[in-house]
């Protein structure tokens, strides 16, 4: 009987693809203990969920309950609608400053810090001009705080994709089942409103920073397409830390994932580092700025 069949297919098919997703999670965990940075800090440390302090625990119960399809067709479509200011990278550096990130278990320091911790590790490691820059700037979308946004739930934060059945590879993944699209027919299925390999560009990432700040950077930066990819999926470990969300990509997203996996411990394991002085540094890095942006941009 064809229903027999395509079920019995169906369960294999799962089965090999759950095995991809392991042998993904287990390639990604291995690339990131040999990654070439900083071999000596115990990175065991960083990210520790389980044990975290309420605020980052009640901010993901929050984030996970209202990243509804519906609201990230909203939010895009508000993005789309206007521009919220217009400023140069420095200056919107100094206007983050200020936020303090509820999400974030492994840093207290201040934003500014953060970006510039990011950047002078890849700087130290004598990575490329462009990905210092993409370091420096790729928590800008952290602005959208001061934008309108509705709390921190929509601009901090894990990234996971709407519109499909939520990854167990989430963080705190039980509690996903306080969303609506959690029981609908369609959102809760394996691929949802998506074609198996539609590619990453064709799916909703859940709104936030990265999302924001990608379509900010793509046209007004001359930075390539890596930089595009790290600043767009950076928050995205169920992807590129778990290996879930396979069944979803094309050729295009392998690049973009090494790109991804390349860029992470920067940001991760630098969080720790000794905090910078941000003045001295600033001539170092208006003249990166000045190579990949305009003065000003609009945000
Ligand atoms: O708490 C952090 C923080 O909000 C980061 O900016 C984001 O990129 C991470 O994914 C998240 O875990
Ligand atoms: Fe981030
Ligand atoms: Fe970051």
């Amino acid at each position: 009987m064809p229903g027999i069949i395509s079920k019995h297919d169906g369960n294999e098919l799962d089965t090999v693809s759950d095995a991809v997703d392991d042998v993904n999670v287990l390639k990604a965990k291995v690339w990131d203990s040999q990654s070439e940075f900083d071999s000596t800090k115990d990175k065991t440390t960083f990210r520790q969920y389980e044990t975290a302090c309420d605020r980052v625990k009640n901010f993901y119960k929050e984030q996970h309950e209202k990243q509804t399809v519906e609201f990230n067709i909203k939010a895009r479509a508000d993005f789309n609608s206007r521009t919220r200011a217009r400023m140069g990278i420095w200056q919107a550096m100094e206007m983050l400053d200020t936020l303090v990130d509820e999400s974030d278990p492994d840093t207290s320091l201040t934003q500014i810090e953060h970006l510039l911790q990011t950047a002078e590790a890849i700087r130290r490691d004598g990575k490329p001009d462009w990905m210092q820059v993409t370091g420096l700037i790729h928590d800008l979308g952290k602005l959208l705080h001061f934008f309108g946004s509705q709390g921190q739930w929509d601009v901090v934060g894990d990234t996971f994709i709407v519109g499909c059945a939520f990854s167990d590879k989430n963080i705190y993944p039980e509690t996903f089942s306080s969303n609506p699209d959690f029981h609908d027919p369609v959102y809760s299925t394996k691929c949802g409103i998506y074609e198996p390999n539609c590619g990453l560009d064709n799916v909703m990432v859940s709104w936030g920073h990265d999302e924001y700040l990608y379509h900010v950077v793509k046209g007004q930066s001359s930075l390539p397409d890596e930089a595009l990819a790290m600043i767009r999926y950076h928050s995205f470990y169920p992807w590129h830390r778990e290996g879930a969300y396979t069944h979803l990509m094309n050729e295009k997203d392998k690049k973009a994932l090494e790109a991804t996996r390349a860029f992470n411990p920067y940001d991760l394991y630098s969080k720790d580092d000794e905090p910078c002085n941000a003045e001295k540094l600033r001539p170092y890095y208006e003249d990166l700025i000045a190579k990949f942006f305009p003065p000003e941009i609009d945000w």
